[in-house]
């Protein structure tokens, strides 16, 4: 046996994180290795929705606009989370979704390099992030999308792609399905070396580990699944000091506006990061993020990364060792170095599995087309979690409680 409850059960006990768990809102019974996907909240987060709503919004009225910051959340909130993926105040605004903050740095990084007509993506990315540069691109009209395809290795392939047509190159730091994990320094380096900007992607890893975007040109990412920011929770978007008086996106809205309530009829860019708000913040989705960025303050993340290498490292050898003859193939990379926060095991029963482990109190997600997916938040996840977790996955393959008919039967969210 690779290791038992009670091995488990003292690594909790010396784990220099584990208080952050009680700081969180966990059902109980639940075993929860969705974190990746929603993080949990944090036990302040309904004082903090509530009193914004009657402090600030029914206390204030409109007057929270000046009185209560709202104005400012965009900037301020970047500030806070700024530290979170290594770099410093002025350079992080907070807004919108992923999805829109994708438009905001390819559109500003295709403005900076004029003369380069294609975008590399990558087809391995959450399918999101190619959407909306093939949106981009069609919009702009001009412009080729050279897609590094799904399994390539990186290093390879960007040689193949890149070239002195490439304006920007856009990618995730942590592979959605696989929980693969790029070195971001050296392919920031590599990229710029060619000419391009580098565009990093960084849903799966902010809050999952120390992140340094210092070098790169954007970054962007969302703040709901390990930064707990709660079902919606705005976005963010980092510039290099080194373009924030160049950059220009293509979202000019009027929050953006150097003037907006001077009201002109066009469009002119604010200052520095200013530029890349867009309108109207929405200010009760900032109440759950600032409450979670309380904890964030306190967090050291060469602790969360330790933690979060051994959670996984032990979820692959008990699956391994307690699944044995039930025909999961490890997806994600053996190496901890070379990995995310999560684990992901193909099967072809992957669904039905998926749903019969939940029922059972052991969440993890399943990713088409066969891939059970399990996320570590390293600030509530036990070690004991993780033996239960994988005990639980073992008793569903060996009894085949996933022939149940009702597991066979697709939700719309996945
Ligand atoms: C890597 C990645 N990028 C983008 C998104 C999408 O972001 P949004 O739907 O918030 O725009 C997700 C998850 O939903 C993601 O995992
Ligand atoms: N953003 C999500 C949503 O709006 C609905 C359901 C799931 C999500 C997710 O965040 C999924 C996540 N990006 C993933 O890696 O699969």
């Amino acid at each position: 046996m690779a290791i038992s409850r009670a091995e488990c059960l003292a690594l909790d006990v010396d784990d220099p994180i584990k208080h952050f768990r009680d700081e969180f809102v966990l059902p109980d019974g639940t075993i929860y290795l969705v974190g990746n996907s929603l993080g949990a909240p944090p036990r302040t987060t309904m004082a903090a929705v509530t009193r914004t709503v009657e402090e600030e919004w029914a206390g204030r009225l409109v007057g929270g606009w000046n009185v209560s910051g709202w104005y400012d959340l965009p900037l301020t909130t970047g500030d806070r989370l700024a530290p979170l993926i290594g770099v410093g105040p002025g350079q992080v605004v907070v807004g919108e979704s992923t999805s829109i903050a994708i438009v905001k740095a390819v559109s500003a990084a295709l403005g900076l390099r004029p003369d380069r007509r294609v975008i590399i993506s990558d087809l391995a990315s959450f399918p999101t992030d190619r959407y909306m540069v093939e949106g981009l691109a069609k919009a702009l009209g001009g412009y080729e999308i050279r897609d590094l395809r799904d399994g390539e290795d990186l290093g390879e392939a960007l040689s193949g792609a890149l070239s002195d047509e490439v304006a920007c190159v856009l990618l995730s730091q942590v592979d959605y399905r696989t929980g693969a994990r790029h070195d971001t320094a050296a392919v920031t380096a590599r990229v710029q070396a060619s000419g391009a900007l580098m565009i990093w992607d960084l849903c799966h890893s902010a809050g999952a580990m120390q992140v340094d975007m210092s070098e790169a040109d954007f970054a962007v990412g969302c703040t709901y699944k390990y930064l707990n920011g709660g079902p919606g929770a705005p976005a963010f978007i980092y510039v290099h000091p080194r373009h924030q008086a160049e950059a220009e996106h293509m979202l000019t809205g009027w929050h953006g506006h150097a003037a907006p309530f001077a009201f002109e009829p066009g469009f002119r860019p604010a200052d520095g990061i200013r530029r890349f708000t867009v309108s109207t913040p929405h200010v009760l989705s900032y109440a759950p993020l600032n409450a979670a960025l309380d904890i964030w303050e306190r967090v050291d993340l060469a602790a969360v990364r330790a933690k979060s290498m051994a959670l996984t490292s032990l979820f692959i050898d008990l699956v391994e060792d307690f699944c044995a003859p039930y025909g999961l193939t490890l997806i994600s990379p053996r190496d901890p170095e070379r990995r995310g926060s999560q684990v992901g095991f193909s099967h072809p029963e992957g669904y039905p599995i998926m749903r019969a482990l939940i029922d059972r109190g052991v969440h993890g997600d399943f990713r088409a087309p066969d891939v059970l997916r399990f996320g570590f938040a390293p600030l509530y996840i036990r070690f004991a979690d993780v033996y239960d977790a994988a005990a639980t996955l073992a008793e569903v393959l060996e009894k085949e409680h996933w022939r149940d008919e009702r597991y066979q039967q697709r939700l719309a969210v996945t």
